[in-house]
């Protein structure tokens, strides 16, 4: 299994990390113009407050009555986002101070606001345009801090809807994009492993991944015509490999083939098998009368009339010159072996008539060899029917001496 990095995933990877950044950074540069204008909001509303306080601390200040002064502060200033006020005299001096006590925001929106440079409200308590005082608000930063985690759970909201809106992009542009690909990889895989070049890739929505598609699909079409041209010449070259040239038969090395399966399976079913080894009688005899044609066309004749004699499931064929075989598989015993080799000779009773009218007598010496009895491997079993193919050669011989004495 490859290390590398799935498609799927760099794109989901990519898919965030962009929608991450441009929030952060919207949201960022949101909450820093939002706190600029924040900050110039609360001002004013301070300087409104500083004024009005300035207005309605007066009669106080006049009347130097810290009492009715500080009963003032508390009654304008409770509830309000204001950390600390304080009143002066005309000479300056602290007249009055007043503290909202224990901060809602637990000082931080104090030290926000300090961060941020809130300056103090100010206003200047004056009677008959004459200056008789003056007020500092300071903020207690309440705003910033409720705009701040307001911000930032918008901002928080935001990074999650455009991470679902991420994944969702990014599974759309995998369906585009990974699945083509992916279709891509499972036919290539397909052809390697299993040779199935059947298989073609489907059309891609993306105009680059279709053409690709297109080409690879052109190039698995030129590879099946190839592939199954090798194929024919395969089967072809297999066929020719295992035939005569002249009958069409069987040639030597299929036979053995052939009888060594057939020796296995029988030893395992537990059947008998027989060989026939047959010879052409007197056959260079052929050759030197009527000469090479003739006997080619002799050697065909023989071989068909001894195919035509068997059933399916039996082998006939040509070891060379002018030796046949047969392999009679399964067989009941002996007697059904030499059943087959008398139709044999009676089949060689009709002559053989070539092309150019010669007429011929086929004539085979057959010897007959049976699995087990007559040997258990293959080369027993040859070299017994061929021994007996001999005798009845000598035989026939014999026979045919006697015949012209
Ligand atoms: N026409 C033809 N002759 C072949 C072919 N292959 C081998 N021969 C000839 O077949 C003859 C085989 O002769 P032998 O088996 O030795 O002798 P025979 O005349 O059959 O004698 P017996 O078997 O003893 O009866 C040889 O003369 C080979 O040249 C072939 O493909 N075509």
């Amino acid at each position: 299994m490859s290390s590398n990095a799935s498609l799927h995933a760099v794109i989901r990877r990519a898919h965030l990390r962009m929608a991450g950044m441009a929030i952060s950074l919207a949201g960022v540069l949101l909450l820093l113009v939002g706190l600029v204008v924040l900050r110039l909001y609360l001002l004013n509303n301070l300087q409104l407050m500083a004024r009005s306080l300035a207005y309605t601390a007066e009669a106080s200040l006049v009347f130097n009555d810290r009492d009715e002064a500080g009963r003032m502060l508390e009654q304008l200033l409770r509830g309000e986002d204001v950390a600390r006020a304080l009143v002066f005299d005309a000479q300056g001096q602290v007249f009055v101070r007043w503290s909202s006590g224990k901060s809602a925001t637990g000082g931080v929106g104090e030290v926000l606001a300090a961060v941020i440079g809130m300056r103090p409200g100010e206003a200047v308590v004056s009677q008959d345009s004459k200056p008789v005082g003056r007020v500092l608000l300071y903020s207690d930063g309440a705003g910033f801090v409720r705009f701040l985690c307001a911000g930032l759970a918008v901002l928080a909201l935001c990074v999650g809807i455009s991470g679902y809106l991420g994944m969702r992009q990014s599974r759309r542009m995998l369906a585009d994009i990974g699945e083509p690909l992916e279709q891509l990889a499972r036919v290539a895989r397909a052809v390697r492993h299993d040779r199935s070049m059947d298989q073609r890739v489907p059309p891609a929505r993306i105009a680059e991944l279709h053409e690709l598609g297109d080409d690879f699909n052109a190039l698995l079409s030129e590879l099946q015509v190839r592939h199954e041209r090798l194929k024919q010449q395969n089967s072809a070259l297999e066929l020719q490999a295992s035939r005569d040239g002249l009958t069409g038969l069987a040639n030597r090395s299929h036979f053995e083939q052939r009888l060594q399966q057939a020796l296995v399976d029988a030893e395992e079913s537990g059947r008998k098998l027989a060989v026939l080894f047959l010879d052409n009688d007197r056959f260079k005899q052929v050759n030197d009368v009527h000469g090479h044609a003739a006997g080619d066309a002799l050697l065909r004749a023989v071989g068909d009339r001894l195919q035509s004699l068997v059933r399916e499931t039996d082998l006939v064929a040509r070891l060379g010159g002018d030796e046949f075989a047969i392999l009679l598989y399964p067989v009941g015993d002996a007697a059904d072996a030499q059943v087959v080799a008398n139709k044999i000779q009676d089949a060689m009773l009709e002559p053989v008539i070539t092309g150019n009218g010669v007429v011929l007598s086929p004539s085979v010496s057959a010897g007959i060899a049976v699995f087990p009895q007559h040997g258990q491997e293959m080369e027993a079993l040859m070299d017994y029917a061929d021994q007996a193919m001999y005798e009845a050669k000598l035989a026939r011989r014999a026979e045919r001496a006697e015949l012209k004495e």
